[in-house]
């Protein structure tokens, strides 16, 4: 259980895999969540950005949080599901019954659109936290249009039932602050591009889109950086970087699906409005990067 074991290392947003009727295709996710679970990572987490919550109904969360608890099985491999919305209500309500659903935590992120005071965020947590399911909260101005203050965050951060923070603020500020004010929970990189940065300025890990693709190189940076050979975790770090900017040059999750879909990991790359496929460029640029083995 997460609460019991402190959260880092890499945990993986997955897809939520369509048909190219736009319609869930369980069967592939399946297929999937079963690879992605042999590689050694140390999480999953459903319902991100990544599996394109604005559009995946809280119905076809449910058979994505069953369908990967069957799959995951007794494996310690925690399942975090993203359960916030920009209604407290309705994330309190989504986090309870993530829980009966088979979840090992919640991952909520700061409420957005409506562009509420840290006061209001900071009850929009305490109210997500007292559900009991663990939260992680996130972080990530650049999508909610409001910024945490690290007062704020570090309030969030002291609940009881939060368990840390995924931090896709885009620089080091604010990672840097809470260390300075005495921050003891862990913080996660949840920006792929900064990954080396971050783990140097004392994060414990990183929740990364990008992992979902050569999985193993990036589990391997993370020992490089844990071993304290941060100079080497670096140096393999970059021979990623052409791969991950052009993963986010495009909405993610359009160029992973791609990527995914052309490795044989998933069975098509579809997404849903107002996510269109990527351009013909893109894809000349991303083929280098289709992982050699058919995982089909
Ligand atoms: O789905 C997620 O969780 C992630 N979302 C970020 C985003 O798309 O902005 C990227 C990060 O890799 C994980």
């Amino acid at each position: 259980m997460l609460n019991e074991r402190p959260l880092g290392g890499l945990y993986v947003p997955v897809v939520a895999p369509f048909g190219p009727d736009g319609e869930l295709d369980i069967a592939s996710y399946r297929r999937y969540i079963g690879r992605l679970a042999e590689e050694g990572i140390q999480g999953l987490v459903v319902n991100g950005t990544t599996g394109e919550s604005p559009t995946v109904s809280w119905e076809e969360v449910r058979l994505l949080i069953e369908a990967t608890r069957e799959i995951v099985g007794e494996r310690e491999l925690p399942i975090l599901v993203g359960t916030g919305t920009n209604d407290t209500r309705a994330t309190v309500r989504r986090t309870e019954e993530a829980m009966r659903f088979g979840a090992d935590g919640a991952l909520v992120v700061v409420p957005y659109y409506s562009r509420p005071s840290q006061e209001g965020i900071v009850e929009h947590f305490r109210q997500a936290a007292a559900t009991g399911l663990p939260v992680v909260a996130y972080e990530i101005p650049a999508r909610t249009g409001v910024r945490l203050t690290p007062e704020a965050a570090l309030a969030i951060l002291s609940m009881d039932g939060v368990i840390g923070m995924k931090d896709s603020s885009g620089d080091l500020t604010l990672l840097r602050e809470l260390l300075r004010r005495g921050n003891r929970k862990p913080v996660l990189c949840g920006e792929d591009a900064l990954l080396p940065e971050m783990l140097l300025a004392g994060a414990a890990g990183g929740f990364l889109a990008s992992a979902n693709a050569h999985t193993a190189r990036f589990l391997d940076v993370l020992r490089l950086f844990r071993e304290g050979r941060a100079a080497e975790g670096a140096a393999r770090f970059e021979e990623l970087q052409a791969c991950i900017r052009l993963l986010f040059r495009e909405p993610n999750p359009a160029p992973l699906k791609w990527l995914l879909a052309r490795s044989g990991a998933i069975s098509c790359e579809r997404t849903r409005l107002p996510l269109v496929g990527i351009t013909d460029s893109l894809k000349r640029e991303l083929e280098p990067y289709i992982p050699a083995a058919s995982l089909a």
